[in-house]
């Protein structure tokens, strides 16, 4: 008897890897699901994240998030997700994990200025990045680059966003290799990765945001979703001062998001009357989703944290100079490529697009703190403004 529902992915049923692997029990009993996740949290991709910006540059604070925290935290909600609606927990666990593995150093400003570098050569995304680490430049097995993941994986990584009309160079690549069928709706896993993905951080920003300061409760009071919560914590907890519960309103406004979306979803499930995997990726929707009560409030609370923290000034001071260091990097070592460690150089395509491509990847890999400190040994030492 089967462990999952029938709209789940079963790996007993995966579309494989690129490259053909010898099955067995060498490695310990486990299907390709649990193999792929495994293989992410063993990868030296996965163990940079935790010198990588969510988003406060390269914290000082040992309390704020990084990716790695970032992902954990993702994962948790993912599997929680996944078991209440009968899903494959592996397959989802392996997203939530990898979804942000192709993220540069310093989060969003480190990829607009790697967007910018490399505008006349086809442009860099995290998202195609991500399955251009995984597929290519993370390579730890003799025989093949990449981790040679299940296609359920690449599948869920590439459309974590649904489906990608007009897909940016390094995720092209990835599809010409191993077609991922780009048009269609991913997997119900991939979808709770997403979702997953979104909850956490609505939620974890708000936790650091008010930790650095830059958010105050009176703020966050204007925003429906956040009101309703404080005042149901403030019901169950009457006299207990405020700073007390400010960790209970964020737990409890990711239940009331994790319950709602698992209540809606459930719905959609039946309602589309899906018996398969290929019936949910033909299925022309997303059923993974919020209530549209929920999806407003979500999306009111997004438009806040954006105005009020994610572009906050000295966020934006920070980011500008974020920028500098990326920039500065790639216009370095597009100028001096011998500066690059030998394994970077001496592998440097002559022609363009590779060649500035190859120079991005190695700036991408980077965490946080490398790209200080690389930059530093370009530039001197680094005066960084208040914020990183
Ligand atoms: N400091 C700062 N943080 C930002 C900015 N934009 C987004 N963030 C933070 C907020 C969240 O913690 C996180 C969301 O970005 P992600 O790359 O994880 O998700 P996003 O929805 O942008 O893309 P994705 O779902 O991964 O395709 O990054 C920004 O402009 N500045």
């Amino acid at each position: 008897m089967t462990r999952f529902a029938p709209w789940a992915a079963n790996p007993e049923r995966s579309k494989g890897r690129l490259h053909e692997e010898q099955s067995g029990s060498a490695r310990g009993p486990r299907d390709p699901f649990q193999r792929d996740r495994d293989r992410i949290i063993h990868s030296i991709s996965f163990r940079r994240l935790r010198h990588k910006t969510q988003v406060f540059l390269s914290p000082d604070g040992d309390h704020f998030r990084v990716r790695l925290t970032h992902s954990l935290e993702v994962a948790q909600i993912g599997r929680t997700i996944a078991r209440a609606l009968g899903l494959n927990e592996d397959l989802t666990e392996a997203l939530c994990l990898a979804h942000d593995i192709g993220h540069p150093p310093f989060g969003h400003a480190g990829e607009e200025a790697l967007k910018a570098c490399l505008s006349a050569h086809g442009g860099f995304d995290h998202n195609g990045h991500t399955l251009r680490v995984l597929t290519l430049l993370d390579s730890p097995y003799p025989r093949w680059a990449g981790l040679n993941l299940t296609w359920e994986t690449l599948e869920g990584l590439a459309k974590h966003n649904g489906p990608v009309a007009f897909p940016g160079w390094a995720l092209a690549a990835a599809d010409a290799q191993l077609p991922l069928a780009l048009e269609q709706w991913p997997s119900l896993e991939a979808q709770v990765a997403a979702l997953a993905d979104d909850i956490a951080y609505d939620n974890h920003d708000i936790d650091d945001g008010l930790r650095a300061g830059l958010l105050t409760l009176d703020q966050l009071l204007a925003v429906p979703l956040v009101a309703r919560g404080w005042a149901a914590v403030q019901a169950r907890f009457p006299g207990i001062p405020p700073s007390r519960l400010l960790g209970e309103l964020v737990r409890s406004q990711i239940g009331v998001m994790v319950n709602d979306l698992i209540a809606e979803s459930r719905a959609a499930i039946g309602a589309a009357g899906v018996g398969s995997v290929d019936e949910v990726r033909a299925a022309g929707e997303p059923l993974i989703r919020f209530s549209p009560a929920m999806r407003e409030e979500e999306r009111a609370l997004k438009r806040f944290m954006y105005a009020n923290l994610y572009h906050h000034s000295n966020q934006r001071v920070a980011a500008e100079a974020a920028q500098g260091i990326v920039a500065g990097l790639f216009a370095n070592y597009s100028d001096d490529p011998l500066s690059m460690p030998e394994e970077w150089r001496t592998t440097l395509p002559d022609a363009e697009p590779e060649r500035s491509r190859h120079i991005a990847d190695f700036i991408a890999g980077m965490t946080d703190r490398y790209a200080i400190r690389r930059y530093g040994d370009i530039a001197g030492p680094l005066c960084l403004p208040e914020g990183f």
